[in-house]
């Protein structure tokens, strides 16, 4: 018999919100905050894909409906989440539009990857890069043209909600990336203003942008995930999400038109987000950044094997250690995020592929590890751990380990070529000019990039 396919048994909440990004993280965490919100009913969510159509044709086919599986160490648990009521190829600029010219649409919800917000050296828009121009040229033929960035479909959307009219909206980035809120602001009004310097002020007058600490680990969903979903469920469901029980969402910043009740569902709304978000950045996403490179370089798969491997689990602590003297939280929170961060790396029900996490390094390690390597440096100290973290990526790039995918692929293979003394001067130096002058940083890391 086959199983029964996922549907809707009672009417969709209306749209009130749009996602950009539709993907597992999405669905494992904002789509599931606010299904278990209390006002769910009045919050449904219309999502796009970055470009392609078939998470959203499948999505569609389930009437938006999909199961999360919360992989615990000793079993799964299986609910099906209800709150996106629409998919949508991102290409679809026709619905993106329509969307954000309806009043009653009040939240932007991102998650794009780092690389999607094409910020420059300044940390602005990059508008030399040509699919940022080619977007412009669209912009300035039809207000309403099919773009393709990030930064342009959010600029494209809201100078379309100020033509109809519809008023003020919140854009909330879930990507991780610190003081996300701040760094979409900036690259929207970059862009709004090279096309109709008004819209900058209105945008500034009328848009809040709200930054967030956003942490589940949500792996790529595999073929054997499709089939036990099947097995636990009896419901034929082609697009499930795995993700761990652990979440968290830490948000700062105005909704000025309301929100789902979020709070409810166990996000915290606090006055300053950055303690929060260089705990996570650093202590996982740096954490991941280092097993990706070095884990991988030792043969391991995912998340769990190296971290279980002794030689990995120190080197861990140490740049633990370092990075947790630069954080302003209390000691006794460190160490329970530490040790919670053990637990959860430790489930090996959860297969986080390392190659996964490797991705784009270019963009991560700057956010994940320079920002404890400048401290450490100007502090005087050396920080192995830091160190090995550069060095295992130098390594990556060189051929060790995970496979090279990253937005700055030609740069980066470029310059990791060659002797390992000119090679590590010239990689650190496409990520931080000063600190490519830092003679002893240069030899410590050359020298471990040499053993490898
Ligand atoms: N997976 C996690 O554990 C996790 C946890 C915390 C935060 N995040 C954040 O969420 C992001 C997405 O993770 P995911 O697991 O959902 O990945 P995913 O691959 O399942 O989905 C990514 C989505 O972003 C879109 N996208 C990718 N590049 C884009 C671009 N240049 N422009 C527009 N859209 C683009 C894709 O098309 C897709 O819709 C991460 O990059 C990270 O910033 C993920
Ligand atoms: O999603 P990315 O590519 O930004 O980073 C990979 C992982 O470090 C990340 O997805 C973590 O699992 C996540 O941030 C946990 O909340």
């Amino acid at each position: 018999m086959s199983a029964a396919r996922l549907s809707r048994t009672a009417a969709a909440p209306p749209v009130r919100m749009v996602h950009l990004g539709l993907g597992n993280f999405f669905r494992a965490h904002q789509a599931r905050y606010t299904a278990a919100s209390p006002d769910a009913g009045e919050w449904g969510i219309a999502a796009f894909t970055g470009r392609s159509s078939a998470l959203a044709d499948a999505l569609t086919a389930q009437q938006g409906r999909y199961t999360l599986v919360t992989r615990a160490a000793d079993g799964d648990t299986c609910e099906v989440i209800d709150s996106v009521v629409a998919a949508h190829p991102g290409t679809d600029l026709d619905t993106w539009y329509d969307y954000l010219t309806r009043p009653e649409v009040r939240i932007v919800t991102l998650t794009v990857t780092e690389a999607a917000y094409l910020r420059g050296p300044d940390g602005g828009l990059d508008a030399t890069r040509t699919d940022v121009r080619t977007d412009l040229a669209a912009m300035r033929s039809d207000p309403r043209a099919a773009v393709a960035t990030v930064p342009a479909r959010l600029a494209a959307g809201l100078s379309a909600r100020r033509a109809a009219g519809a008023g003020p909206i919140t854009v909330v980035s879930c990507d991780n990336l610190p003081d996300n809120g701040a760094v979409t602001a900036r690259v929207v009004a970059d862009l709004a203003g090279l096309l109709d310097p008004t819209l900058p002020g209105w945008v500034r007058d009328t848009v809040s942008f709200v930054t967030t600490m956003v942490d589940r680990i949500t792996p790529a969903t595999t073929e054997d995930d499709i089939r036990s979903v099947a097995e636990q469920t009896g419901l034929a469901d082609a697009a499930p999400v795995v993700t761990e029980p652990y979440s968290e969402w830490v948000l700062s910043g105005e909704f000025p038109v309301g929100r789902p009740a979020w709070e409810a569902a166990g996000a915290r709304f606090v006055t300053d987000v950055i303690p929060y978000e260089r705990r996570k950045l650093w202590l996982l996403n740096g954490g991941h950044s280092l097993l990706a490179y070095a884990g991988s370089a030792r043969g391991h798969d995912t998340v769990a094997q190296a971290v279980a491997d002794p030689h990995c689990r120190r080197w861990l602590q140490q740049w633990w250690d370092e990075a947790a003297r630069h954080l302003r939280l209390p000691d006794d929170e460190v160490t329970a995020y530490r040790t919670a961060l053990l637990e959860r790396w430790s489930n090996a029900r959860i297969q986080h592929r390392l190659a996964q996490i490797a991705a784009d390094g270019s963009l991560k390690l700057p956010v994940r590890i320079l920002p404890v390597l400048r401290a450490e440096r100007a502090a005087g100290r050396m920080p192995t751990g830091a160190v090995r973290a550069l060095a295992a990526w130098i390594a990556h790039l060189r051929g060790t380990g995970a496979p090279v995918n990253d937005a700055a692929a030609d740069a980066v293979l470029g310059a990791a070529g060659g002797r390992p003394a000119e090679a590590t001067g010239r990689v650190l130096a496409l990520l931080d000019a000063d600190l490519a002058t830092d003679d002893a940083l240069l030899a410590e890391l050359a020298g471990m990039v040499g053993k490898r």
